[in-house]
């Protein structure tokens, strides 16, 4: 498959599209990589250099790629990290062109706006467009709880609350959401849920809590999701295996003590996770 992914760089560590291109170029897909930022390093550090792309700059070389015919092979775009709020019109504008370019291709929206811990962490006018452009053109949506609860305008205080958040979400134009790092108090103290809502049913899927505190498996879900989607066609096996992935990685992870995620170190997971766990309906 070929997906064009339009997310985060960064020079050091895994977060954005250092965190997606290698795990899907490792299962044997074409990656076209477009960066909204090149940073040294991911924001949680509090520190960082490098610069935030315009959207222009964004736009120039998704026109170049449609310039060489190649949007008709196109099987979806994924959109992450933006920069800039800027940059979300750029994104929208290469969803339709590859919309006319082949009608069956999906987009993915990885609404990246902050988290629990953190609170926003992105650049002010970014969680708007997420909920009011990004989210009605999008075909999958992979919020986590905290991106949930404000896309929804809702909090999420149970699994049953989480399905009818994601479920509204999808009465707002996708077909599929996935939430992760799903924590409620019906969560036992040592796991950590996924849930995913599509319009002929919901999947759960539970794991191990990992003492790794870790940036930018979001963005290794997210594009392990939508790429098993995309060839499955099942939410429920695109769960189970992103998620046995990512597990595999952020275990590696954990064990090595590590400040980022073994994306190379660990590749072995993304073809053969060590540990297989299955979604089951929620
Ligand atoms: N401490 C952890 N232990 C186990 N799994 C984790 C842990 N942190 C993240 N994950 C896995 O990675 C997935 C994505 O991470 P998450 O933190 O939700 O993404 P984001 O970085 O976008 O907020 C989670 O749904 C969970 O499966
Ligand atoms: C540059 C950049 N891209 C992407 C992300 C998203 O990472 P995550 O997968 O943890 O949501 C972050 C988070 O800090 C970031 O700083
Ligand atoms: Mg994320």
């Amino acid at each position: 498959m070929n997906i064009l992914s339009i997310q985060s760089h960064v020079a050091y560590g895994h977060v954005g599209n250092s965190s997606a291109a290698f795990p899907l170029q490792r299962l044997g897909h074409e990656v076209w990589a477009v960066n909204t930022v090149q940073f040294s390093n991911h924001t949680g550090y509090g520190a960082w250099r490098g610069e935030v792309f315009s959207g222009a700059a964004v736009t120039e070389v998704v026109q170049g790629v449609e310039e060489r015919g190649a949007l008709p092979s196109c099987d979806g775009v994924l959109s992450g990290y933006m920069g800039d709020a800027g940059i979300g019109e750029a994104v929208l504008d290469a969803v339709a062109r590859l919309r006319r370019a082949n009608p069956d291709a999906l987009y993915c929206c990885d609404p990246v706006i902050g988290d629990v811990g953190r609170g926003v962490f992105v650049r002010p006018g970014i969680p708007e467009f997420m909920r009011d452009r990004a989210l009605p053109a999008a075909d999958v949506i992979v919020p986590n709880q905290f991106e949930l609860e404000f896309l929804a305008g809702a909090s999420v205080t149970s699994r049953e609350a989480a399905k009818a958040a994601a479920s509204a979400l999808l009465g707002r134009g996708p077909r599929v959401a996935l939430v992760t790092s799903l924590i409620t108090p019906e969560t036992p103290a040592d796991a950590i849920e996924m849930l995913v809502v599509a319009r002929d049913g919901a999947w759960a899927l539970r794991t191990p809590l990992l003492p790794v505190s870790v940036n930018g498996a979001g963005d290794a879900i997210a594009a392990l999701f939508f790429a098993h989607l995309l060839e499955t066609r099942s939410p429920a096996e695109a769960l189970s295996r992103a998620a046995s992935s990512v597990y595999g990685l952020l275990k590696a992870t954990a064990e090595a003590g590590s400040r980022e995620i073994l994306t190379v170190a660990a590749q072995e997971e993304f073809v053969r996770p060590s540990r297989r766990f299955d979604a089951e309906p929620a």
